[in-house]
């Protein structure tokens, strides 16, 4: 189906406001042409009366010409309000959806699109879609409509302008149709420049330090100027193009005007001399909803590649859909985290990563999975967190298969740290509130103190109240790996998985680390490592060996 089309349901979500737009720019648009009319009606009495014709009541003329001026204002007032609203209620709807989407279906197990491309998804192809659906469809409506009207009146009045008006006016709206399947594909190929220059530079800012290291600043910036041109080259040839038609709508909307003045030029004998100017404004009356249709097809390839990606998007399989029936069982406090026989594969065609692995994580146990590269700790850490589900088996927490619970309650659960964990800028303790938004105070500073973040060893003079660079400059390895661990604690979950924890930390940090691990507990903790350092901390360790097909020694 059409993804315009398919799109389109969206606006039955905020009918009141689109269908606002729809009346009021009809109401605009009519009053502006009666207004029109009027005025030729006027002028052509006016004219009559000086050769001493009748020119009716003057009060009724103003009163006439007043109320349209003051509808067509309000209606073009109330338009403007209507169409906003209707705008950013749907940028912010068709965001959510996209972001909604982006999270049900990360991390894709094989998903080769980069940040800067769903980054334009998000934004760029939200905001096109804002302006298809809060103007253009309502726009195209009211122009539509108008332009039946108007064409019926003057066929009424002239059925002659029929001659000029059906091949010139059906020639200005098709020239921006049939160009619409170009404009689709210039977008997608400009969509795609503009996305990969996006991400290009996202990931040269980020890896500054490295270029410099590498001395491949100079060669990076040749890269990006390229990736520019590209851009460049493809803003220019969409710009040629609606330059070009809106010359040759333009040459066809004014001969068709020429060509209805002449038509009624050649009646004018015929008329009474007061009917002259309302006949010539008559004859060019569809002109100017004709005109905005055309404008508005113009528009219409870049609209549809736009609806294609964004449909795309919502369109990605989700790797871990919600329970239809969700369990409403506590957990059974005797069960931690337990690995059931669990095989999983990236793609049908490749090996399993894991085939027949079992694993129990009792409460208050920590255990080290450990292995060589490749073998899929990291795979088994996200297993728990539920980011795929196994093809076979079941990973269950409190003896609740993880497929059976919802979102909420399962994030409630099972807390993670990950490997590369995320700083954002601001204070640690908005860091580490992250996790629960509506924590109270004294639940960060428990958190806080539980990942060994206030102690003198963590080297935070002024606490929770440090402040964070962009992306977590200012703060050390050690340090980051504290605020992650107190953000995962933060919901008090029964299981926490640990991917590489100490990857990046120095020996002392490790060292501090560890007894943070032996602590007591209630918790259910699986921490992924390659260091034996580590793994000492742990009460047990397992060995997972590559593409293991029977349950791993301990
Ligand atoms: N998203 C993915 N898509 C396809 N294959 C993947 C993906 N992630 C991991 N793999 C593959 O799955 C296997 C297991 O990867 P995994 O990251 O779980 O191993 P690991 O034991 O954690 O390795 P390391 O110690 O190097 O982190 C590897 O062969 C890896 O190439």
């Amino acid at each position: 189906m059409n993804a315009v089309v398919r799109l389109l349901p969206i606006i039955a979500e905020r009918r009141g406001a689109f269908l606002g737009t729809v009346l009021a720019s009809l109401g605009a648009q009519l009053a502006v042409l009666g207004l029109a009319l009027l005025l030729a009606h006027l002028t052509g009495t006016v004219s009559a009366a000086a050769g001493g014709g009748p020119l009716g009541e003057p009060a009724l003329w103003a009163a006439g010409l007043a109320g349209l001026a003051v509808t067509a204002a309000a209606c073009t007032w109330l338009e403007a309000h209507c169409s906003h609203d209707l705008a950013y209620s749907l940028i912010g709807m068709l965001r959510g959806r996209v972001f909604d989407a982006l999270r049900r279906s990360v991390p894709d197990r094989a998903d080769a699109r980069r940040s800067g491309d769903l980054g334009a998804v998000a934004m760029a192809d939200a905001e096109s879609l804002e302006w298809l659906y809060a103007h253009t469809v309502a726009q195209t409506l009211t122009a539509g409509a108008v332009l039946t009207v108007t064409t019926a009146v003057s066929l009424l009045v002239n059925p002659a302008l029929l001659l000029v008006w059906v091949p010139l006016l059906a020639a200005a709206v098709a020239i921006p149709w049939t160009m619409s399947g170009i404009s689709a594909r210039q977008a997608r190929r400009l969509s795609g420049h503009r996305a990969a220059l996006r991400a290009d530079l996202v990931e040269t800012v980020q890896g500054l330090r490295e270029l410099a290291a590498a001395d491949a600043v100079g060669r990076r910036r040749a890269h990006l100027a390229d990736v520019a041109r590209a851009v460049a080259g493809g803003e220019a040839r969409p710009a040629s193009r609606i330059g070009a038609e809106r010359a040759l709508g333009d040459l066809t909307l004014s001969a068709t005007a020429i060509g209805a003045l002449a038509v009624t030029a050649a009646g004018v004998g015929e008329l009474p001399a007061s009917a002259v100017p309302l006949a010539f404004t008559v004859a060019v009356a569809a002109l100017g909803p004709a005109a905005q249709l055309t404008d508005l097809l113009r528009n219409a390839g870049a609209l549809r590649e736009a609806a294609r990606r964004i449909v795309a998007v919502l369109d990605r399989p989700q790797t871990a859909p919600e329970p239809g029936v969700p369990c409403r069982a506590d957990p059974d406090p005797s069960e931690g985290l337990r690995f059931e026989n669990v095989a999983f594969r990236y793609a049908p065609e490749e090996p399993p990563v894991l085939d027949g692995f079992d694993l129990h994580v009792a409460p208050g146990e920590t255990v080290a999975l450990m292995g060589p590269s490749g073998s899929g700790k990291s795979t088994s850490a996200r297993l728990a967190l539920r980011l795929w589900d196994p093809d076979t088996g079941s990973v269950r927490v409190g003896g609740i298969d993880l497929r059976d619970l919802p979102d909420a309650r399962l994030r409630a659960l099972v807390g993670a740290v990950p490997q590369d964990a995320r700083l954002v800028s601001g204070t640690l303790a908005r860091n580490i509130r992250l996790a629960a938004p509506d924590a109270s105070d004294d639940a960060v500073r428990r958190a806080a103190a539980d990942a060994g973040l206030l102690s003198p060893a963590a080297g935070l003079p002024d606490g929770l109240a440090t402040v964070v660079g962009d992306g977590g400059a200012g703060v050390s390895g050690g340090q980051r790996a504290r605020v992650s661990i107190a953000r995962a604690l933060l919901t008090d979950p029964r299981v926490l998985v640990l991917d590489e924890p100490t990857a990046s930390l120095d020996p002392g940090a490790e060292a501090a680390f560890g007894e943070l691990l032996a602590r007591p507990s209630r918790r259910a903790t699986l921490v992924i490592t390659h260091r034996p350092d580590t793994a000492a901390f742990c009460d047990r360790i397992v060995e997972l060996a590559p593409g293991a097909d029977a349950p791993p020694g301990e």
